[in-house]
This record gives C-alpha cells, sequence and structure tokens, in this order.
C-alpha cells in the first residue's frame, strides 16, 4: 500500500504554475496560481514554495511560463537568470535550470515552447520515482531496526524534506511513508526548525498521513539521543558536495555532532540531483543569509487565513540568519540515494 499525497504541491497548465502557499501551512491550504516569471521567481525567494527539489521544478515550471509569452535567446536567458538568482544553495534549482538551458538553447525559438514544457513534465515525474525509490531503500534501515527492537521505530528528523519539498513522497521522510505502508510501527521526532520552523509543516504533513509524531524544540535533540529516544536520524539535504560533506537546514549539523556523540544512525536523504559532482567539498558550498527579521519576528496566519506577525525582537536588534550548514561526510552514516544507500565517499560512482 503507498500512501497517497494528500495534494500536489506543483502543478502546471500553459498559463500557470499552481503551488501550495507553504507559507500559510499550516493553518491554511492555500493553492497560488502563478502567471508571470516574477511571481515565479517571488514565490521561491519568499519561500511560498520551497524544498530543493521542489523549488526546481518550480524554477522549470518558471521557464516554461516564460516562454508563453515569447522564446527569444533574451527571454530565454532572462528567466534562467532571473529564476537562478532567487537562492544559492539548493543545487536541484541550478541543476533543473541547466537541463532546461541545455534542452532549449540549440532549439529554434518556435520549439521552444513545446519542449519546455516536456521537460519541466519530465523533472517532476522523475522525482516521484526518485523520492518512491529513496523510501525503499531508506525503508530497510527502518525495518532492520524494526526486527532487533520491539516498539516503534523512532526517527527524528529536521526541517521539512517531506511531499512538501518535493513533488512525491519527500526524501528524508519517504523512509517513513514506506514503513507505515509495509505496517511497521513508527515514530517521528519532529524538530521545529528554528527560524523559519519547516517542523510545523513536517507535523502537518505527519497528521495529514496519519504518522505518530511529537514536535519538539531543536535544542531538545541531543538529550533525546543521549536518554536513547532516538533509532535513526534522516533529514534532506539542498547539496552534496562530491566527497560527500551535505548541506541542509540550519541545525541539521549540530544534530550530526549529537548523533556521532550518542552512536545514532545519521542519515541524509537526497537524489543525485542534489549531489554536486563539480563541488569539491562543503567549504565550497554557497550558503545563503537570510533576512534578519526571520529571526525577529515570528510568522503566522490569524484565524481566518490573515497573515499575522508578532515581533520577539526589537526591529533593530542585529542578527545573524544562515539559512544552511554544512554536515561533514564524517559524521554522516550514508547517504540514501534513488540508487541504494551511499557511504559519501563513494559517490564518485554515481557521477554521470
Ligand atoms: C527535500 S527538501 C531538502 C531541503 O530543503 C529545505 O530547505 P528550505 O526549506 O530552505 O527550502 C531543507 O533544507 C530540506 O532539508
Amino acid at each position: 500500500m503507498s500512501v497517497p499525497i494528500p495534494a500536489p504541491t506543483l502543478s502546471r497548465d500553459g498559463a500557470r504554475v499552481r503551488i501550495l502557499d507553504q507559507t500559510a501551512l499550516p493553518h491554511h491550504r492555500v493553492t497560488l496560481a502563478l502567471d508571470s516569471l516574477d511571481a515565479v521567481a517571488h514565490a521561491i525567494r519568499s519561500m511560498q514554495v520551497r524544498g530543493a527539489p521542489l523549488i526546481g521544478a518550480t524554477a522549470a515550471c518558471g521557464v516554461a511560463l516564460a516562454l508563453q509569452t515569447a522564446a527569444d535567446d533574451a527571454t530565454l536567458e532572462h528567466a534562467l537568470t532571473e529564476l537562478g538568482a532567487t537562492r544559492p544553495t539548493a543545487v536541484n534549482l541550478h541543476w533543473a535550470l541547466a537541463r532546461m538551458a541545455r534542452v532549449l538553447r540549440p532549439l529554434p525559438p518556435t520549439e521552444r515552447l513545446a519542449a519546455a514544457e516536456r521537460e519541466a513534465d519530465a523533472i517532476i515525474t522523475e522525482d516521484i520515482a526518485t523520492n518512491a525509490a529513496i523510501g525503499q531503500h531508506g525503508l530497510a534501515l527502518i525495518a532492520a531496526i524494526a526486527q532487533n527492537r520491539p516498539g516503534p521505530v523512532r526517527v527524528m528528523t529536521h526541517c521539512n524534506a517531506g511531499w512538501l519539498a518535493t513533488l512525491g513522497h519527500g526524501t528524508a521522510l519517504s523512509p517513513v511513508y514506506a514503513a507505515q505502508a509495509a505496517g511497521i510501527d513508527i515514530e517521528v521526532w519532529v524538530s521545529e526548525t528554528r527560524p523559519r520552523n519547516q517542523g510545523l509543516l513536517t507535523a502537518w504533513e505527519l497528521r495529514e498521513s496519519g504518522v505518530a509524531h511529537r514536535l519538539i524544540a531543536d535544542n531538545a535533540a541531543g538529550l533525546l539521543m543521549m536518554r536513547g529516544e532516538v533509532d535513526l536520524v534522516i533529514t534532506g539535504a539542498d547539496r552534496v558536495a562530491a566527497n560527500g560533506d551535505t548541506a541542509n537546514k540550519i541545525g541539521t549539523y549540530l544534530k550530526a555532532l549529537a548523533a556521532a556523540d550518542n552512536g545514532v544512525p545519521f542519515y541524509i536523504a537526497a537524489p543525485v540531483s542534489t549531489i554536486d559532482f563539480a563541488c569539491p567539498n562543503g567549504a565550497a558550498i554557497p550558503i545563503e543569509d537570510r533576512d534578519g527579521d526571520e529571526v525577529r519576528v515570528l510568522h503566522g496566519r490569524d484565524a481566518i487565513g490573515a497573515t499575522a506577525q508578532l515581533r520577539i525582537a526589537p526591529a533593530d536588534t542585529a542578527t545573524g540568519n544562515p539559512a544552511f550548514d554544512v554536515t561533514p561526510a564524517a559524521r554522516i552514516t550514508g547517504i540514501i540515494t534513488e540508487h541504494g544507500v551511499m557511504v559519501p565517499h563513494a559517490l564518485a560512482t554515481l557521477a554521470p
């Protein structure tokens, strides 16, 4: 039995790109119909749509949307540049745009729109299959734990790397959904993930899917591992360097340190499209710095869905807000890809 995806995160018709507005979740499910390149770029930059594989697919749809009006070289290059400038860390965005450029640049303008729509749809379809394969390979890890201890398998995750961040069942959460479908008793420790609190998206997803979970403050993770209440950690990734160093949401590295200190297996779940074979190591991964108000202000929705903001620090408070950190390969037990669970230093075998 496969766990149904409650709602598509992305769909495309000629003149519109439809996304689930993730800034309205978990309070309200709002679909946005984006009708311009600028609207797609804003949606990625503002994190109305987020998650490495999903922003890649959304950008591909944005290129197709831009070519609705004109398909000349200038229009194509403008679309690639605008979308490529939205967020620097998730390599899937740049992988998807490079793939669109590779297909479209050699074509005459009259053939570009149809080709762009085909390629965007292919990226979407492939990600669904990739997520399913990651789920099955991760399921084997969870099943092995379930066979060796009574009670639920307790998985900890960070941020949101579920179906809200991809086109299918997600990356880090896909093994969880596969375990649920296989009848394995599983529980998820969901780390809130300050400052944008994507853990609330994970809690929403798991509630929608009927998976047992508990929301925790990020800083509780280490104690839970020290108490032996975590069987394994699985997170997503935004960019895996060729040596296995991995960039993911800020706070991932701290969980990897706590996992190593307590003998808890720490896995990254990521498709090969998240591996940047041209990036030698973690130090070469660009880390996005985001606006300080993400730290100073809590953003939510009120009962009728209007945006609500609660300032928790004075507007002139200096901040630091790196959106990602890098976990060294030495702290990663394995990388769960669609081709299997890889040891970080063996990624070169997957290079195209
Ligand atoms: C499969 S999603 C990968 C990754 O993307 C998220 O970042 P953001 O929410 O800023 O788009 C997070 O790091 C996830 O783990």
